[in-house]
């Protein structure tokens, strides 16, 4: 059974795809090429979906640490005879490249990774055992000079290895003894069919990819980072993270690199996020702003514009998620022959999701627009006229039920975060009215947003529950109502805002201080089994209470949740109660955009506070 940690995780990317490497030193989950593509090595969902490990041979105990300012994972194995070093990147070449400048551009499709003697001796031992189409195929491999040649199905890969290697039923395998100062470079190179094929590579040039690697994310990291104070390595690292989901070639930015990493473990809350929802996108696009990474806003609204084009305005509501090259056909299925991480099954595919009716996402991509509209050098007419016709939709949708935020598979309702969202859309494309060359819409905007308001203040307030709720009558929470405030549209110390943090603070939240997104008994989100707390809306409670001016509450908050931060500092969606194991998709950049928004809410907090 698949079952190593999720926390026992790093992630690698090349902004096209990304790797998971255990603390161990395998690499159990790489999608190729594309971070939706079918897995080469998927043994994170099951045992024989495939992997790359490579490790000492006798007992060892294992640190690992990323390279500063990058994510270039470093792996130290500390045996009884000597210490060995694994430094693993997906390549992603120089940022200045013929076709472009970004992170990512000149990526070459490969993985690299470099194994060092640091200390004495160590036996080591390599086991490459790819299997494409998650693991459903057992490809050809054959012995090249400088490495071997492997093929099956889509995937045609290079392995280029410095060692001798043994392939018997579709598995290589070797091992050698390192001395101190000894040095081996692999990498695995993927053909693009038709346009470059995969080679075998020298050990320099791998050593010369890897230092361009490491010099393009620290380039970018200069020229990005700049937030300061508290957990700035934390914040900075959290901006690397969202960029690692960025897919360079589009501008898309997907939710997470995995699929079906449960909400409860065994459970059957296992959902794909390798996908750009226009929500988690447009949060991303806000934090990487907060962090200070403006450039790419630009190719995300050229993204967004062409993915939604032609299928956008009053009469067809925007998709709320795409492929990461725009496609909008995301239909699910389960694989069967796959058991899942711990058991936990379906592994699914694709995102049922895909064409849910959810009206919160006008709000968040106006929002980001809003925010980012002076880093978007071109705003040209097809971008403006999207932007307005987002607008001119949520007139109309802002009435009707909805999925919700929580993408519920239960019946569409009157979500209150919808409206609010809906409220956010509309008050934004009046501030951007201008620039978006529609003033003569303003009236009718402002009349709807007026309009949404008092609706939300009458029937999204309980005096049963005390608080803002789930949905139009109910007296549920909900955490989502915790963005009310940070989009404006309550200050925070409203008493009824107050009321509503407090309500959320004492009454959905677990025995560890960590917020449930709501609860899910009896299945009120058309969903059997529970989940755990999330991550997200427990930043949100701290940015709520940093907002309300509770800026040590806000701290506490804060730092209760950045605790779940494995040991290389990624996050995954949740926490299980029972345990505190990192739950779901990971790294998820929700939780990674909450961490940045809280810290840097604290901060303005502690700035007012000190005036
Ligand atoms: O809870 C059921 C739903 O769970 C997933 O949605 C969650 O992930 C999305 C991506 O991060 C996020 O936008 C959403 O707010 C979350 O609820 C899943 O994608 C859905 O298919 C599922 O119905």
């Amino acid at each position: 059974m698949s079952g190593v940690p999720i926390a026992d995780h790093a992630l690698l990317s090349d902004c096209h795809t990304a790797a998971l490497v255990t603390r161990h030193g395998s690499v159990d989950w790489l999608c190729c090429p594309r971070f939706d593509s079918p897995s080469v090595f998927g043994r994170l969902l099951d045992d024989d979906a495939g992997h790359w490990s490579i490790r000492p041979v006798g007992p060892f105990t294992a640190t690992r640490r990323y390279l500063d300012q990058t994510l270039v994972l470093e792996t130290t194995f500390h045996t009884p005879t000597g210490t060995l070093a694994v430094t693993d990147a997906m390549a992603v070449g120089p940022n200045e490249h013929p076709h472009g400048h970004s992170l990512g551009v000149g990526a070459p499709h490969m993985l690299v990774r470099a194994v060092s003697c640091r200390d004495g001796e160590v036996r080591m031992r390599l086991r490459f055992e790819p299997r494409a189409e998650y693991g459903l195929l057992r490809p050809l491999m054959t012995h090249v000079p400088g490495g071997l040649n492997v093929r099956g199905g889509p995937e045609w890969l290079m392995l280029s290895s410095p060692m001798e290697l043994d392939c018997a039923e579709s598995t290589a395998y070797g091992e050698v003894t390192l001395r101190v100062g000894d040095e081996l470079w692999f990498a695995l190179h993927r053909s693009t069919w038709g346009l470059e094929p995969a080679r075998i590579w020298e050990q320099d040039e791998i050593a010369d990819w890897m230092t361009v690697t490491v010099q393009s994310w620290r380039a970018w990291s200069k020229l990005h980072q700049n937030y300061e104070g508290p957990w700035r390595d934390l914040v900075h690292h959290s901006g690397r993270v969202l960029q690692g989901l960025t897919f360079r070639p589009s501008g898309a930015i997907v939710a997470a690199p995995t699929t079906s990493l449960p909400e409860s473990i065994g459970g059957g809350r296992n959902w794909d996020y390798r996908f750009a929802w226009v929500r988690d996108a447009s949060f991303t696009m806000e934090a990487l702003w907060v962090a200070a990474c403006p450039d790419e806003a630009g190719d995300f609204f050229t993204f967004m514009t062409t993915a939604a084009a032609g299928a956008i305005g009053p009469d067809y509501p925007l998709q709320i998620m795409f492929g990461v090259n725009g496609e909008h056909d995301l239909t699910e299925r389960t694989l069967p022959h796959l058991r899942g991480w711990r058991d936990s099954a379906p592994v699914r595919v694709g995102n049922g999701a895909w064409n849910q009716h959810q009206i919160d996402v006008y709000g968040e991509l106006l929002g980001a627009a809003h925010l980012l509209a002076d880093k978007i050098s071109e705003m040209d007419d097809d971008m403006r006229a999207f932007l307005v016709a987002l607008a001119d939709t949520a007139v109309v949708r802002c009435r009707e039920s909805d999925h919700g935020i929580w993408e519920v598979r239960g019946e569409p309702r009157h979500f209150v975060y919808s409206k609010v969202m809906c409220w956010v859309a509309l008050d934004r494309a009046i501030a951007l009215a201008e620039r978006l060359r529609a003033a003569d819409r303003v009236p009718a905007w402002s009349t709807a947003r007026d309009e949404i308001r008092e609706r939300v203040l009458r029937d999204g307030w309980s005096d049963t529950a005390g608080a803002f709720t789930q949905y139009f009558g109910s007296t549920d929470l909900d955490a989502s109502c915790l963005m009310m405030p940070i989009v404006g549209f309550l200050p925070a110390d409203d008493p009824r805002m107050l009321a509503t943090i407090e309500a959320v603070a004492d009454r959905l939240t677990d025995e560890r201080g960590l917020v449930y997104r709501y609860r899910t008994e009896g299945g009120v989100d058309g969903l059997a089994g529970d989940e755990g707390t999330f991550l997200l809306c427990t930043f949100w409670l701290a940015h709520a209470l940093a907002e309300a001016g509770r800026v040590n509450r806000a701290t506490e908050v804060f730092e209760r949740a950045i605790a779940y931060a494995n040991d290389v500092g990624l996050l995954a969606e949740e926490v299980d109660p029972r345990t505190g194991e990192l739950l779901g998709n990971f790294p998820q950049a929700f939780s990674h955009i909450g961490l940045i928004n809280a810290a840097w809410s604290i901060t303005q907090a502690r700035h007012r506070a000190a005036m």
